[in-house]
């Protein structure tokens, strides 16, 4: 199994509305680093799992639909609790509208908040 994974990172100021957060119920700011992984059998034509001009393009595309912005303001985002796991979803989730899935067995994206803590999401692909 061949991976290719790059990474980014995005600014973003957001709440989490849930007694269970303590004080980051209240709006703070986050620096999220962001690995994004793609998984495939063999390698294409030119021998790469995916060009990594094109990954970082297109994760950076998605990012930036997020960067800089109070995420509790960002309409496709209302009404869910922007956590570090439910961000990791929604990109890769947003990747797969990015770069043709086909020849891939998964997407996993990883949200680091800080080097002690992250959390990821494994988008598995239907190839059937
Ligand atoms: N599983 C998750 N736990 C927490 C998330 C998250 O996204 N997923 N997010 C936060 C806050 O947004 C922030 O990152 C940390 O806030 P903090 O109050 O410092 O929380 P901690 O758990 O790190 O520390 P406490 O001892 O609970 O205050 C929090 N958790």
């Amino acid at each position: 199994m061949h991976t290719l994974t790059v990474r980014d990172h995005v600014m973003v100021a957001h709440s989490l509305p849930d007694e269970f957060f303590g004080p980051a119920q209240a709006l703070h700011g986050a620096t999220y680093v962001v690995e994004a992984t793609w998984e495939r059998d063999g390698l294409d034509a030119h021998g790469v799992v995916l060009d990594i001009g094109a990954a970082t393009e297109a994760l950076a595309g998605v990012l930036g639909r997020l960067a800089y912005r109070n995420l509790d303001e960002v309409p496709e985002l209302a009404g869910h609790v922007t956590t570090t796991e439910f961000l990791s979803r929604w990109v890769a989730e947003r990747l797969v509208e990015q770069v043709d899935p086909a020849p891939f067995r998964s997407v996993s994206v990883t949200l680091r908040e800080h080097p002690d803590a992250w959390a990821s999401y494994r988008l598995d692909l239907d190839r059937a």
